[in-house]
């Protein structure tokens, strides 16, 4: 069994116990490459369609990401090809970035988070657990989630029209990239519900680049009474428009949910996949944990972002990034970036030690409870 994988793909033991693994530049990737391969095993930067795979003898393609915009589903569909992805495998990292960008953006604004209202666009995995987080430190919380809406589906929070959460102090966005139907995303956030924003909000986006209209975000903040943006991802990724990183408060290259347990969890899901697509019995998967103290007393917001702070930090990604894009190839530099990310554990590896007044404790809770 001849398996390509995405070099950027850790914990691939299972499978090389299973197959003989290539491992190749996702970016880069062509057809030519996949001409003895039966499994592909990919990430968000590989362009997965009919013009890869026809044929080819891939029968099975993992996708080790939550998102699935870089996958045509429809060819795999007309090519018999099955197909796996990871729903959630990274969701905890990604809403330990945004709590950490939400203390951030109240900081510079001088604001406090538990008094503050957040708008959250998208309450699948990560949205909805970041509601769940939120809600456990008292915030306001203001959802938005058209599908689950129409399908009545039970929410941490009451759902709102997409106007009534852009109208919150501060917005997060986690929808998928999609570009048609009734809940189509692509520019979800154009330039008038970008004019619409004041300078007392703000805007943070991990989801995927072209959710935002990145031209009309960089006018915008041009502006005197522009919002305050946080950018985890762009549009033409791997080279952000350098203009709009000058303007944005933190910025990062695409990284949100890069923990060492949200990578690891990717892979693991699409070997469980895999063997349940062999008709083999799926493997147990728990991501390995070491357990170390972390020794944070939480009194109040700063010392929440402090504790965060212990276990990631959003400047140091936002100052490589910087630094990136005045390299003499931005593209190459920003994925180097990604390719060479320092492990960064999600608060789970780590044991809490240190006093938590009352306010804190249900979040503080959550934050180092294993699944
Ligand atoms: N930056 C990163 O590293 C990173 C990591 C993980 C995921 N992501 C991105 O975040 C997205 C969300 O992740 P998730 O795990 O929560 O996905 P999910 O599929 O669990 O949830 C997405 C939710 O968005 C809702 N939705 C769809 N269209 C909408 C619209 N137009 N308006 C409002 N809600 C809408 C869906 O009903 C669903 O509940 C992924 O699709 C992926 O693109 C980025
Ligand atoms: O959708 C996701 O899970 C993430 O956006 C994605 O995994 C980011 O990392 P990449 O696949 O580009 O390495």
């Amino acid at each position: 069994m001849r398996i390509v994988a995405d070099e950027n793909m850790p914990a691939l033991t299972p499978f090389e116990s299973q197959g003989q693994v290539t491992r190749v530049n996702g970016r880069t990737l062509t057809r030519n490459q996949l001409k003895d391969t039966e499994v592909l095993l990919v990430r968000s930067v590989t362009h997965v369609d009919r013009a890869l795979l026809e044929g080819t003898p891939v029968r099975f393609v993992g996708s080790a990401t939550i998102g699935t915009d870089h996958i045509d589903r429809q060819a795999l569909d007309d090519l018999g090809i099955a197909f796996a992805h990871a729903p959630g495998c990274n969701a905890r990292a990604v809403v330990e970035y945004v709590l950490q960008a939400l203390l951030l953006a109240c900081h510079k604004q001088g604001r406090s988070l538990r008094e503050s209202r957040v708008g959250i666009v998208g309450l699948g995995n990560v949205g909805g657990r970041l509601a769940d987080w939120l809600n456990a430190l008292g915030v306001t919380v203001i959802g938005c989630d058209p599908p689950l809406a129409r399908a009545g589906a039970r929410t941490p929070v009451p759902l709102d029209p997409l106007d009534a959460a852009l109208e919150a102090d501060l917005i997060s966005l986690h929808v998928p990239l999609t570009r048609d139907g009734d809940d189509a995303s692509h520019h979800l956030i154009d330039a008038e519900r970008l004019a619409r924003l004041g300078p007392e909000q703000t805007l943070i986006s991990t989801c995927r680049g072209p959710v935002i209209d990145n031209r009309a975000l960089a006018t915008r903040l041009e502006q005197e009474d522009a919002p305050l943006a946080l950018l985890d991802v762009w549009e033409n990724e791997p080279r952000p428009d350098p203009a709009l990183l000058d303007r944005v408060f933190l910025g990062s290259p695409h990284v949100a949910g890069y923990s060492v347990e949200g990578k690891w969890r990717g892979t693991a899901m699409l070997h469980q996949a895999w063997c349940r697509w062999r008709g083999e019995s799926a493997p147990e998967m728990a991501p390995p944990t070491e357990g170390a103290e972390l020794d944070a007393p939480v009194h109040d917001e700063a010392d929440l972002l402090a504790l965060l702070r212990r276990a990631y930090r959003l400047h140091e990604d936002d100052a490589r990034l910087r630094e990136a894009v005045r390299a003499p190839d931005p593209g190459v530099a920003f994925d180097t970036l990604r390719k060479n990310y320092p492990p960064r554990h999600e608060l789970l590896y780590w044991r809490h030690r240190g006093d938590v007044a009352a306010p804190f404790k249900p979040l503080v809770s959550r934050l180092f409870a294993p699944e």
